[in-house]
This record gives C-alpha cells, sequence and structure tokens, in this order.
C-alpha cells in the first residue's frame, strides 16, 4: 500500500506525521507498531525517533498518538504535539486549537517566532504530578526530589515527575552523553524501579535563565531533544531554586532550542508551555507491504529547503550559546 508521510523535527527531535484523518488507511494497532518499528529505522526508509499518527477526535480539532521507535506508545511527546499542531493548524487554517492525548486534551497555538523566520508553536504540557506512582517509580515516599534512586546510581540525585510521560532528571556540573546513555539504558533495565520504563535527562545550568538538558529517551535512546523532558527539567531548575517560576527558561539541546514557562497554581498546581519550531524536511509517500516491512521504499516527494536552511541557523546559534 502507499502512505503519505510528512517528515518534521521539534528541536532536530524527528518524526513521521502520518494523517489517518485524511489518509483512510484502516491501521490496527499492530499496524502501527509495525511502522513505528521499521519505518524509524536510521539508514533504511525513512529513520526517525517516532512516528505521530494523526486521527479523527470527537472532542478536539484532532488527537495525536505518538509510537517510539520500539513501537511502544508514549502518553504524550512535546517536540511532536508542536508538528502535529503546525500540520493541523494548516489544515484548519486555524491558529489556536485543541489537541487531544493520551491523557489530556491539550492547547496549542501559532506564536511570535523565537529565532528569525523559523515558524513556532506554544504548546501546553500538562497534567504535571510529582507523586511517584504517577511515573510510576516505586519508592515509599509521596514525592521523589533532588534523592539518590536506591539501586540506579549512588552519586547522582534525580527528581522524579510525569508530565504526564514518565521524567526523571539530575542536575549535574557537566553532561556527558556516555553517561546519560548509561543511566538510561540502566533505568529502563529495571523493572523493579521503573515498571513503565523512564526518559532520563541530565541539565546543567548555564545561568541567566539558561540551561543545557540533554535526554535519553524511553523506547528510543539517546535524542538531540524531548519536549516534555525539557519541560520536566525546567520545572525541576524552578523547583531546585535555580530559576523562577513564571518566567521564560531558555533550553539549550544538541538539537537547538526552546523556551518554557513553568507556571504555579492554585487550582491547576504546576504545569508548562513549551515554545519552539515545528520544521518540515519533506514529505512523501511510502510504499509499505506489513509482510514485508523490510522492504518499504520511500519516494520523497517534495523537500522543504528553505525551512532546513533557516532551521541550521538557529542550530548554531545554540551550538555557540550552550
Ligand atoms: N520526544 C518526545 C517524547 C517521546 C516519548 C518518550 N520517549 C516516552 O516514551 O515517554 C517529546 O518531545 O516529548
Amino acid at each position: 500500500m502507499n502512505i503519505n508521510v510528512l517528515k518534521c523535527h521539534g528541536s532536530g527531535n524527528d518524526f513521521i506525521i502520518i494523517d489517518e484523518m485524511n489518509g483512510n488507511y484502516n491501521f490496527s494497532e499492530d499496524d502501527r507498531i509495525i511502522l513505528s518499528k521499521y519505518l524509524t529505522k536510521r539508514g533504511r526508509s525513512i529513520g526517525s525517533d517516532g512516528i505521530l499518527f494523526i486521527q479523527d477526535s470527537d472532542r478536539a480539532d484532532a488527537k495525536m498518538r505518538m509510537f517510539n521507535t520500539d513501537g511502544s506508545e508514549a502518553e504524550m511527546c512535546g517536540n511532536g504535539l508542536r508538528c502535529v499542531a503546525r500540520y493541523v493548524i494548516d489544515l484548519l487554517n486555524n491558529e489556536h486549537i485543541v489537541i487531544e492525548t493520551m491523557k489530556a486534551d491539550l492547547e496549542v497555538e501559532k506564536v511570535d517566532d523565537i529565532f528569525e523566520d523559523v515558524l513556532t508553536y506554544e504548546v501546553a504540557i500538562e497534567p504535571v504530578f510529582l507523586h511517584p506512582k504517577t511515573l510510576p517509580l516505586n519508592v515509599d515516599q509521596p514525592q521523589h526530589v533532588d534523592t539518590v534512586i536506591k539501586g540506579l546510581d549512588d552519586s547522582l540525585s534525580f527528581t522524579a515527575l510525569s508530565v504526564p510521560n514518565p521524567h526523571i532528571v539530575a542536575v549535574v556540573d557537566e553532561v556527558y552523553q556516555k553517561q546519560v546513555r548509561e543511566i538510561g539504558q540502566r533505568a529502563n533495565e529495571k523493572k523493579d524501579i521503573f515498571p513503565n520504563g523512564v526518559n532520563v535527562s541530565f541539565l546543567k545550568d548555564l545561568g541567566d535563565a539558561k540551561v543545557f538538558v540533554q535526554t535519553f529517551e524511553r523506547g528510543v535512546g539517546l535524542t538531540n531533544a524531548c519536549g516534555t523532558a525539557m519541560s520536566a527539567s525546567s520545572l525541576v531548575s524552578c523547583l531546585l531554586g535555580i530559576n523562577k517560576f513564571h518566567e521564560v527558561i531558555t533550553v539549550l539541546n544538541p538539537g537547538g532550542m526552546v523556551q518554557c514557562v513553568v507556571n504555579k497554581d492554585d487550582e491547576k498546581g504546576y504545569t508548562v508551555r513549551l515554545r519552539g519550531n515545528a520544521t518540515f524536511e519533506f514529505e512523501g509517500t511510502v510504499d509499505f507491504d506489513f509482510s514485508e516491512p523490510e522492504k518499504a521504499e520511500l519516494v520523497e516527494q517534495h523537500v522543504f529547503e528553505d525551512e532546513i536552511a533557516l532551521y541550521d541557523k538557529l542550530a548554531q546559534q545554540a551550538k555557540n550559546m550552550a
């Protein structure tokens, strides 16, 4: 069968969008898992950090479902939601819309560019919980803030939170990719501690409301950036007094940069607004046979060269700032 795909990224965290609202594909749940495992393999048909399926919603403007490269489905995806926001906003010609996700219906909107000519979108990251059972993290206290996780690593202190996918964040003096990978892999092997796995981030404070964040993503591995992780890390930086609630935090990452504002409200508790690019790379068609998924072939139809070049400038500036 032929499947239309749109390749996109948020902060270099890249995805394949498949529009099931207009595509009429009738995928089963198994089909989505197979597509996620095969189309995301780097060096093969496309390659990405996951697939974003856009579906009809009976209560919002559209529904986003996010699948990791191992075929697991995530509760939420911040960088992906910005890309879906752009796609649906363009489709409906409406700049403020609501997207249904697994745990919440989230407002998304087009906002002023955070970098010259790089189209920018803002998404709500909520609900946020600090109770370890919401990840789940098997520990016996109502919150796990800046504390060693027994059985993971004795030298690192983590804060655990769900936004609403599960995250742990360590504040460190220097970020070493090798260490992030090692701890990320270990955390995701230890099902007695994290039964559903976890996204693991290391945050370095750069001063002046700027931080650098590197993440090992559950179901994927090290990525250029993870939107929910940058939101979770920003919240942790406010909880630990590094940054301030209600103020813009610039989050640099290996793929670029975003802005986060962490809000604290008596009624809603903690919420985060995540703002950044949603860059389209190319659109095309994949010839896919579910009985021979490894033979999938991409026919590129249109490459968005100008957007790619404009984003490269942002990424370069982010590199200079980190
Ligand atoms: N990259 C995403 C998060 C994707 C899901 C994550 N790997 C999980 O399993 O929770 C983001 O931008 O938030």
